[in-house]
């Protein structure tokens, strides 16, 4: 029978995974490969967008004093000096009482500071245009630099490439961006019990869950999941597989038998291979609490525990964080119903939201972390932190979302 644990606070397993573990490698990528992709580098902006003042509305190019009084009943009258043309710089001036035409995205001629939009405007023969409403300064113009300034942080390190900072980053003509490599990542499900999911479980049996949620959750932190398959409570063949997987990866998953059963083995192989040093067996955690975690030279393997929930969960806290992912979005709520938490451990408490006539609300998804539907039902956990005994009801919480 192998040792009990020794539990370690989930603070200082974050830390030694983290110690123990290279920075994610940086690689360029075209940019229009970079979506899903996380920022090695903060990006500067090298220019102003626009580099030019920009009309945003189609109508007249004016001096927003040349328009003060106008309106219906008494329009201004200005002298038409001709077409600004799109993409083009502009070989009229607009002095005083004078107008242009001007496209929406035309660029301003000097001497005009606002433009107004052609429904407020009458056009009177060629040399005339009359002005039905007034238009401050600035107005319906983006200014030079309006959109981003010269030298200004567009995108941090860190942050997840969206649809939408790859429409920034293409405004200032970045074509390539420095992004974490994908980590490769190596996931083994072991058990006896476990079987692949086109099977129809006997007694006692039942479909691998494990090897799904981490692909999935690896994928989602921007890793390279690298299944190996279900290996039975076998030390020959478990320790093979582990060997294979370390070769091909930096960072193993292995989860089951990761707790203290006769049959719990990966510990003793762990240990057992060159290089071998324990990080961590046992975390003062609920659920996760028989998680550990074993470097093998310049690799690590971490042991998830076999409870689908758990297993999930403890690969939330400890290893997405290795593969350069962001961190999660939090949320304010308020707890539904009082909850009870034994101080000496940090809880995880899984909760679904819902909007409410007074904000947020979270309620707890209640149930044992063998229960497989729990995680689907959840929107979100609660940290119940380790000093704390529980939660009132109605309590302020953050919730983080998954
Ligand atoms: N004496 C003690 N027993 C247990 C403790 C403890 O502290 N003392 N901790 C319990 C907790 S908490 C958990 S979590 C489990 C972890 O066990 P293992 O990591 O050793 O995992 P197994 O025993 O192999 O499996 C546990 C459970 O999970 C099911 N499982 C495993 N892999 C999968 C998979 N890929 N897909 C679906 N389900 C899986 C397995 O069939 C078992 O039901 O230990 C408790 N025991
Ligand atoms: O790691 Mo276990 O969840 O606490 O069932």
């Amino acid at each position: 029978m192998p040792e009990f644990f020794k539990v370690v606070r989930i603070e200082e397993a974050q830390a030694l995974l983290r110690s123990s573990f290279p920075s994610p490698r940086i690689e360029e990528v075209e940019l229009g490969e970079a979506l899903g992709r996380v920022l090695a580098t903060d990006v500067v902006s090298r220019e102003n967008i626009p580099s030019f003042p920009r009309s945003t509305v189609d109508g007249y190019a004016v001096r927003a004093q040349d328009t003060f009084g106008s309106s219906e009943s008494m329009p201004g009258f200005l002298t038409y000096k001709g077409e600004i043309l799109m993409g083009a710089e502009p070989d009229i001036a607009v002095e005083t009482g004078e107008c242009a035409w001007i496209p929406t995205g035309g660029m301003l001629p000097p001497g005009a500071d606002a433009a107004v939009m052609v429904e407020y405007t009458e056009r009177l023969g060629d040399d005339t245009v009359l002005i039905n409403r007034p238009v401050g300064p600035g107005e319906n113009v983006v200014r030079v630099g309006e959109d981003v300034r010269q030298g200004e942080v567009v995108c941090r390190g860190g942050h997840w490439l969206r649809p939408q900072d790859l429409g920034v980053l293409a405004s200032l003509g970045i074509v390539r961006v420095s992004v974490f490599c994908r980590e490769g990542v190596g996931i083994i499900s072991s058990g006896d019990e476990i079987l692949p999911i086109e099977e129809v479980p006997g007694p006692g049996q039942v479909r691998d869950v494990n090897s799904y949620s981490l692909k999935g959750a690896v994928l989602e932190a921007g890793g390279r999941p690298q299944l190996y398959g279900i290996i039975p409570d076998d030390a020959g063949r478990l320790r093979e597989v582990l060997g294979k997987a370390l070769h091909d990866n930096r960072l193993v998953l292995l989860s089951g038998g990761s707790s203290v059963g006769y049959r719990d083995l990966s510990l003793e192989i762990l240990m057992s291979l060159p290089g071998a040093e324990l990080l961590f067996h046992g975390i003062a955690a609920r659920p996760g609490k028989p998680t550990m975690a074993v470097r093998v030279d310049d690799r690590l393997v971490v042991g998830l525990p076999g409870h689908p929930v758990a297993c999930y969960m403890m690969f939330l806290l400890l290893c997405r964080p290795l593969l350069g992912a962001p961190d999660p979005v939090k949320v304010r709520a308020v707890m539904k119903s009082a909850v009870a938490s034994q101080a000496g451990r940090d809880d995880y408490l899984r909760v679904s939201l819902r909007d409410e006539s007074e904000g947020l609300v979270a309620a707890p998804v209640y149930g044992k972390s063998g229960l497989i539907k729990i995680m689907a039902r959840a929107d979100g956990y609660v940290h119940i932190p380790y000093e704390k005994q529980g939660i009132k009801a109605g309590e302020p919480v953050v919730v983080t979302l998954f």
